[in-house]
């Protein structure tokens, strides 16, 4: 396949964000609350002050992010759970706010000063207030400017801000400070909130030398975001054989995150064995925060009763929005295409797709292709790296990275995303779209440091001229929240539980009402002979395709520029 199809002259069309709308609703919680936030809201709107959040950091919150000026409706629910102290179990549609929410009440929560003894309520030095557990370290340093930028923002221009150390910490795998070192630093200073993947925070706990296992109980609150992907669970829907192979397999290789909250959570929970009823439990317990998009059942089940973490009676359940856990069928702005690639390079939408509607499509820019190649200068790297890829498989099929580098070029305005199968070497596939005239950097926050703050403020205008293409696995992009992220494109069918994987990739666009497209790239269904000689099909993508986006409830739109 070659990329001819270029040489037509397509219009790139791009919708204006849309306005920040939303209805409120607010409902009183109790113990054992079970809240759903759709009932729309009458009266003035509520603010972050009127959830519970400490006015100098509400008023630092708006000057740092002058587009959040009042809490959604489930924000204003599980911000006052959150600063109970009550477990909560948080459960909306991608994008919608639960963690810059939660991160927001944690914020705003006071350091423990006392601890509950067998001597009664004694005083103690400060330690970690919060415990943040995210799947991939992006998602820590995301989490971590959101902090930054409202702690500058809550102090006067011209005056310093307190140390941000002291504020917000993050600790994950091959970043700048060895572990060792983190571990000395908590226990000399130890940061209001410390953010970390489950691996990262497991090694920094492992050593009780130095920080002793006594101080984790004096942790109030351990926020676990993405809980569905960070702690496993057996499936309701499986056979019982493969339910006990998946049981099985818990018990013998619990996660990083299970591990972690069993050991941090081990007194909490010979406590709670100790006495009766919950209603004796002791007040001064660990808070358990979970959120996710789609949170199952079954993962309640274990965290309430199998996991023992969660008492199901003292615990806050807030979901957003009703069943739909889906914000991408919720947000109507959202376009879902999909591509069929064809052995011989073809490529057309998927059979069914209806044409876009314009009527969202507004304030239009038009752009050739050839201005679109014209503008690229791409840098292929240094010799011995492209040696080295020369010589490495690609792994993934070539029409179809083609096919991305196309829609990409005529559809793309400023940034996109390529979310790849997990087992797919990003890199490679990285110096295969710059060599088709892509500017494909692999997602890496970390060490793209140089443009990271661009990216998570959404400041990264200047990459209209030379629109960007950011590669990532699933497992990298859970949770992020890009501003500038126009388009996602996915390259086969997501590979697991693949509907909730698809919610997942496909919500990082269409966040807060913004505009956006999900392209996925499959190849036609192909044919197998038999032993017998005569024709099949095999493997059917589009088929399944179709069938997912049923089940998430979206029908497809042809992306133009395309048959
Ligand atoms: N009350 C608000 N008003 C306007 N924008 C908001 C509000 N709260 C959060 N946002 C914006 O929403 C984005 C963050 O969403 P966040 O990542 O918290 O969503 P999420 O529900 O956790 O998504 P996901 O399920 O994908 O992790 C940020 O860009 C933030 O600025």
């Amino acid at each position: 396949m070659t990329l001819t199809l270029l040489s037509r002259t397509p219009r790139l069309l791009w919708p204006r964000r849309l306005p920040y709308q939303q209805s409120f609703g607010t409902r009183f919680l109790s113990s054992n609350a079970s809240i759903h936030s759709s009932a729309p809201y009458v009266g003035p709107k509520p603010t972050f002050e009127s959830a519970g959040i400490r006015a100098p950091i509400a008023s630092a919150l708006r000057a740092a992010f002058p587009n959040v000026q009042h809490p959604t409706q489930t924000q204003g629910q599980f911000i006052p759970a959150v600063l109970s102290g009550k477990d909560v179990l948080l459960k909306d549609g991608t994008g919608t706010g639960k963690s810059f929410g939660v991160i927001l009440a944690l914020l705003s929560k006071a350091r423990k000063a006392t601890i509950l003894t067998n001597k009664g309520i004694q005083p103690v030095k400060p330690f970690i207030t919060s415990l943040v557990i995210v799947p991939h370290r992006d998602l820590a340093y995301q989490f971590h400017h959101w902090v930054e930028r409202i702690v500058e923002a809550s102090v006067p221009k011209g005056e310093t801000p307190p140390p941000l150390a002291s504020i917000s910490s993050v600790v994950v795998r091959g970043g700048d400070t060895p572990i060792a070192k983190h571990r000395r630093d908590i226990m000399t200073s130890p940061p209001h909130i410390l953010i970390g993947t489950p691996q990262a925070l497991l090694e920094l706990f492992d050593d009780d030398e130095v920080i002793p296992r006594s101080k984790l109980s004096r942790i109030s609150t351990i926020y676990v975001d993405e809980v569905d992907y960070l702690v496993d669970a057996v499936p309701n829907h499986s056979t019982a054989r493969t339910q006990e192979r998946i049981k099985r397999r818990m018990d013998k290789h619990p996660g990083p995150t299970s591990q972690l909250l069993d050991l941090i959570l081990s007194e909490r929970k010979s406590r709670w064995n100790e006495r009766a009823s919950s209603e004796d439990a002791p007040a001064d317990t660990i808070q358990l925060v979970m959120s996710s998009a789609t949170l199952r059942s079954h993962l309640q089940s274990r965290l309430c009763g199998g996991q023992g973490w969660i008492k199901r009676d003292s615990l806050v359940r807030v979901t957003g929005d009703g069943q739909s856990s889906s914000g991408v069928s919720n947000t109507k702005d959202v376009f879902h295409c999909v591509l069929v690639v064809s052995k011989d390079g073809q490529i057309r939408n998927i059979e069914g797709a209806t044409a876009a509607t314009s009527n969202t499509i507004q304030d239009a820019r038009e752009v050739t292709a050839d201005e679109v190649f014209s503008s690229r200068d791409i840098d292929l790297g240094s010799e011995p790296l492209e040696e080295k890829y020369a010589k490495t498989e690609l792994k993934i099929n070539r029409d179809a990275l083609e096919t991305v580098a196309a829609a990409f070029a005529l559809d793309v305005p400023s940034v996109a995303l390529l979310s790849l199968p997990a087992s797919a070497p990003v890199q490679r596939v990285v110096h295969a779209l710059r060599e088709l005239g892509v500017n494909a950097h692999s997602l890496d926050l970390l060490v793209a440091d140089k443009g990271r703050t661009q990216l998570l403020s959404g400041t990264a205008a200047a990459t209209e001229d030379n629109p960007l293409l950011l590669v990532s696995t699933l497992a990298s992009t859970r949770g992020l929240d890009l501003p500038d992220l126009t388009h996602v494109f996915m390259l086969g069918l997501p590979q697991g539980r693949r509907a909730d994987a698809y919610l997942h990739v496909a919500g990082r666009v269409g966040r807060f009402g913004k505009a956006g497209k999900v392209v996925t790239v499959v190849e036609e269904r192909e044919e197998e002979r038999r032993a017998d000689g005569t024709l099949a099909w095999a493997r059917d993508e589009p088929k399944r395709m179709l069938m997912m986006l049923r089940e998430v409830g979206v029908a497809p739109t042809q992306l133009e520029h395309f048959d």
